[in-house]
């Protein structure tokens, strides 16, 4: 067998022999070049594992030769060296389609990371950890045009380590879509960790984040990973990243930036090799504007913009969908089929929860169905609006205003010269328990709506019931 060949772009003596000579330790093939007009000619010969160029080049900028090698229909992989502290480089060449970058000075063991990373893309997808191969079995389901579009956009973004910003209502299928990038990239073998921004107490976030050493605070009775180091070599989804407080803005930046992370109570700071997708239902660009969330941050994030339409825009995908939720809904070897009317009727409706409420709404009324069978009456779609046609966006319910609430929930007397409560922890608890469960009553109990009445996402109220300990009525 070969070895993977590898072309490094270079005009700079010193650095190029470095990185020929770590390349060749590592089994390596490699070509150099020391202008564009080399490379090119390098390219028009041979195909290569991964290229490697500076972005200063005498000839020109190491971004023409990302685009030139994005346009050919090869898709060899082609990584960039910036200048130290030159975040925008970074950012510009992922933009037009590096896969990754190094920064000077280089770190060697980033260098062999990133490097092993790239082949891997290239490499037979034989053994497990490969990337799911091109096409082939996928959880999301959909055929549509806005799906299919979607589905090309994944299979090219998993050939990179691109930070991406997925866009989407609740319930959309944010995280599926993060899973599946995930999937198909050369970190599939590696894990994929979910974070909820929203649901983690601020005080403790640093902790879970970034984990601490043993002795670090009171309580501190073992070392503890965070979620960087359980995500190295994989990938890390921020979900809900508007919810993240300014402080832990900062330390993340930090985090993202420097590929190292220092644990609490740590004298020194450890190297994590982890690609960073973030999803928010929220207008993240407004969240800067209004100073909520750190335009450093967003413009790091953001490298890669992804949105996932809602439910309501594909309605084509709902025959399809429910297909596939019904035969796991109803498990190997069982029948389920949807009667007379049900699918036109659900195609009525404006599923402000999206797919996870489609997926709600099956398999409650799996539940009520005789022999597997739906009917528009196994739905229980009456406590939502059933919508004449799709509904804007901006129709879904507003959140209920908090000021009424207060006063419904209020033990202290609507009007009164109000008396103080004895604890306001206590308080704001049983405001905000009697706020759920009067949702959650208008809803019989659907979660995705009950989140969706008061302008939250389902996993904070999920979250939310459970630090509450609210449970749905038995039968
Ligand atoms: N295209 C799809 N095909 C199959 N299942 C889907 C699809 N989209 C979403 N789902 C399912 O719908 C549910 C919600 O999806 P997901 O958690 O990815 O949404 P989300 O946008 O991340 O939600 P949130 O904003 O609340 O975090 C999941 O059970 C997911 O598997």
């Amino acid at each position: 067998m070969t070895s993977p060949r590898v072309l490094v772009v270079d005009d700079e003596a010193d650095l190029r022999e470095l990185l020929e000579i770590t390349l060749v330790r590592m089994g390596l093939d490699v070509d150099s070049a020391e202008t564009l007009r080399e490379a090119r000619a390098f390219l028009a010969q041979n195909d290569y594992g991964l290229i490697l160029t500076d972005m200063r080049l005498p000839d020109g900028l190491g971004l023409e030769l990302v685009q030139e090698v994005g346009a050919s229909n090869k898709s060899t992989p082609i990584a960039v060296v910036t200048a130290y502290g030159s975040a925008e480089n970074a950012v510009v060449a992922l933009k037009a389609g590096a896969f990754d970058y190094v920064s000077k000075p280089v770190v060697l063991d980033d260098l062999r990371v990133m490097v092993q990373s790239a082949l891997r893309l290239s490499a037979p997808s034989a053994h497990s950890g490969s990337p799911a191969a091109p096409g082939s079995a996928s959880r999301l389901i959909g055929e549509s045009a806005v799906m299919q579009s979607l589905r090309s956009q994944i299979e090219r973004l998993a050939r990179s380590m691109a930070p991406i910003a997925i866009t989407g209502e609740s319930g959309s299928g944010k995280e599926l879509v993060a899973r599946e990038i995930h999937a198909r990239s050369s970190r599939a073998g590696k894990p994929f960790i979910a974070v909820n921004c929203g649901a983690i107490p601020e005080a403790l976030m640093e902790a879970e984040f970034f984990g601490y050493r043993k002795g670090a605070f009171t309580g501190a009775a073992d070392e503890r990973d965070g979620f960087f180091h359980a995500a190295n070599g994989g990938t890390l989804m921020l979900d809900e990243v508007a919810d993240l407080p300014l402080a832990m803005q900062v330390k993340l930046l930090r985090a993202i930036q420097e590929r190292r992370v220092r644990k609490i109570g740590a004298t020194s700071e450890e190297p994590v090799d982890v690609r960073i997708i973030s999803a928010t239902h929220q207008n993240l660009a407004q969240c800067v504007e209004t100073g909520k969330f750190r335009q450093d941050l967003f413009y790091r994030l953001n490298v890669i913009e992804l949105s996932v339409p809602p439910l309501r825009e594909r309605l084509d995908d709902l025959g399809v969908l429910v297909n596939g939720m019904l035969a796991r809904l109803a498990g190997p070897g069982k029948p389920a089929a949807l009667g007379p009317q049900v699918l036109e009727t659900l195609r009525t409706y404006s599923f402000p929860g999206n797919v996870r409420e489609l997926e709600n709404v099956l398999e409650r009324a799996l539940a009520f169905a005789n022999d597997g069978v739906i009917e528009v009456g196994d739905l229980s779609l009456k406590g939502a609006r059933v919508a004449e046609k799709a509904a804007p966006a901006e129709a879904m319910p507003a959140p209920a205003p908090p000021p009424v609430a207060l006063a419904a929930a209020a033990p202290l007397g609507a009007g009164a010269p109000a008396e103080l409560p004895s604890s306001l922890p206590d308080y704001l608890e049983q405001v905000e328990r009697e706020i759920i469960l009067r949702a959650l009553t208008q809803t019989q109990f659907n979660r995705t709506q009950a989140a969706v009445l008061l302008g939250i996402s389902f996993r904070q109220l999920r979250y939310q019931m459970q630090k509450l300990d609210i449970q749905e009525p038995e039968g």
